[in-house]
């Protein structure tokens, strides 16, 4: 098997000492050469890098290199895969994306509804620089950007870079809900094969399969309705936020029993109890800082400290592993199934051909060909096609410049739908995105009736 260069772009990220320890665990499936990280922020990054530096020492010694910088020219030179997890903005502004909408009874999220807007017109013209970067320095590279808000940034990058057959946009929801489902079968997550239809964080499990093309779908939703539903992956087990959001999986299954939710339908199904739940001063980035960011932190202070791993406890998470398996399926032409982004293109039959869609696709050296799903029925269609025009004008937003593109945006979307809240929403988040949205060209004032 050929040893793979391996670029980690956001090198500072809250990720990243996850995704080591399953390059560590993937080492079989997914063999490497050498990891660069390239990073913005030097000083976010070095910390992470030199306990990383430890870890590789101790787990990966036949790794021939590991590199960090923050030029890119010496980052993205020679990669055969570039994995994208930058935040623009951090975690600053995603509390911001977070309090903003809540001020005005409107969801605050980090991928849904407004604050999805606001974090994606802000990652956008980032990722179309890197984008470009990695391509002048290695033009035949396998880049997976998993950065936030994925379908906002997959959909700019399909305008941006058409013809690009080696960029995948890439969702762990998927994968970290049927941990909870292989949990319930007492089955390994690997095992089950999915069938999926929607856009990201947006979608529902028609089917859970095995190998054996076993069935397990009734026995999974009687599980969710009667024993109830509980994240089981390592990072987020553990954590009540993450808990009461599977917790609402089975109001979602009650209420629809059809098919199995994504745990990010809640907020667009659920809206104002989301609201409702939600504290301005505690919301999830908060909780973030104070929880995963402080945690990794102290890992890695911890490991410098000790120039060891023999004190922390060091854990593989399907998010890292996910990435893994996509990635070594396209470096080796497994043609393993795994749900990723994909253009549409008859896919889903009564979805636009231009639409972002994330289905159960075979991942091969030539891309990922995705598996018919066929005609949705209305209830689908109907949240699919507003949320997919919402995305769709987000992205004409940073392209027109256009503050009317936003509000209309902000108006469909299920979260918000209340025009003159729209524009509450949109006038407060330009007022804190100054420093990183375009320009958004201004529109007549409300009027005061
Ligand atoms: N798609 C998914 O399912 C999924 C899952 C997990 C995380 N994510 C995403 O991964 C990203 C990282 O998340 P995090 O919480 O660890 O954030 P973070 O802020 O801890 O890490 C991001 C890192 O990127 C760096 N960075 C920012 N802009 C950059 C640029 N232009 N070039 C290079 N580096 C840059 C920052 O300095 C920081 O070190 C986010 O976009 C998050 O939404 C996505
Ligand atoms: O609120 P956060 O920062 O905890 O999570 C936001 C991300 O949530 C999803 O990712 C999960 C992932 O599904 C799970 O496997 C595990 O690795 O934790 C992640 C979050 O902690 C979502 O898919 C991402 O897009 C979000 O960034
Ligand atoms: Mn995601």
């Amino acid at each position: 098997m050929k040893k793979q260069n391996l670029v980690v772009v956001g090198g500072g990220s809250t990720y990243t000492i996850g995704m080591i320890m399953s390059l560590v665990a993937e080492k079989e499936q997914f063999p490497l050469r050498t990891i660069t990280f390239y990073d913005t922020n030097a000083d976010r990054q070095e910390k992470i890098a030199k306990a990383t530096e430890i870890i590789l020492r101790e787990k990966y010694p036949e790794l021939e290199g590991f590199y960090y910088t923050t030029d890119k020219e010496e980052a993205l030179t020679n990669a055969d895969f570039v994995f994208v997890q930058i935040r623009t903005g951090g975690l600053a502004m995603r509390e911001k994306d977070e309090q903003i909408p809540l001020r005005h009874e409107a969801v605050g999220q980090e991928t849904c509804g407004p604050g999805g807007m606001a974090y994606g017109l802000r990652s956008i013209g980032d990722m179309i620089d890197l984008v470009n970067d990695i391509r002048h320095y290695s033009p035949d590279a396998w880049i997976l950007n998993y950065t936030n808000p994925a379908a906002i940034v997959a959909e700019a990058l399909r305008r941006e870079f058409p013809d690009d057959q080696k960029l995948l946009n890439i969702c762990d929801m998927p994968a970290a809900i049927m941990v909870s489902y292989a949990g319930i079968l007492g089955k390994d997550v690997f095992d089950l094969v999915p069938e999926y239809f929607g856009l990201n964080h947006f979608g529902w499990f028609t089917k859970i399969l095995d190998k054996d093309g076993k069935d397990h779908t009734d026995t999974i939703k009687r599980a969710i309705t009667e024993d109830g539903f509980i994240p089981e992956d390592a990072e987020i087990a553990n954590d009540p936020s993450w808990i009461k959001t599977f917790k609402q999986v089975e109001q979602m299954v009650t209420d629809f029993p059809e098919y199995l939710p994504n745990t990010y339908l809640q907020y667009y199904l659920y809206p104002s109890q989301m609201v409702e739940k939600e504290d301005e001063n505690n919301t999830r980035a908060r909780q973030v800082i104070n929880g995963r960011e402080k945690r990794v932190h102290t890992l890695a202070d911890q490991i410098i400290a000790d120039n060891s791993t023999e004190n922390v406890e060091l854990e593989v998470d399907i998010h890292g592993r996910y990435m893994i398996r996509v990635a070594a399926s396209m470096a080796y032409n497994n043609g393993d199934i795994f749900i990723v982004m994909v253009e549409n293109n008859g896919t889903i039959a009564n979805l636009p051909d231009d639409a972002m869609v994330e289905v159960p696709s075979l991942i091969t050296n030539r891309g990922p060909k995705p598996l018919a799903v066929g005609h949705i029925s209305t209830f689908y269609k109907g949240l699919i096609e507003g949320q997919l025009a919402y995305e769709k004008l987000v992205v004409d937003a940073y392209y027109e410049n256009s503050y009317e593109k936003a509000l209309q945006a902000l108006t469909l979307n299920r979260t918000v739908v209340d025009a003159p809240r729209a524009r509450k929403i949109l006038d407060d988040m330009i007022d804190a995105n100054k420093e990183y949205w375009p320009k958004l060209h201004a529109n007549k004032k409300a009027v005061t009736v």
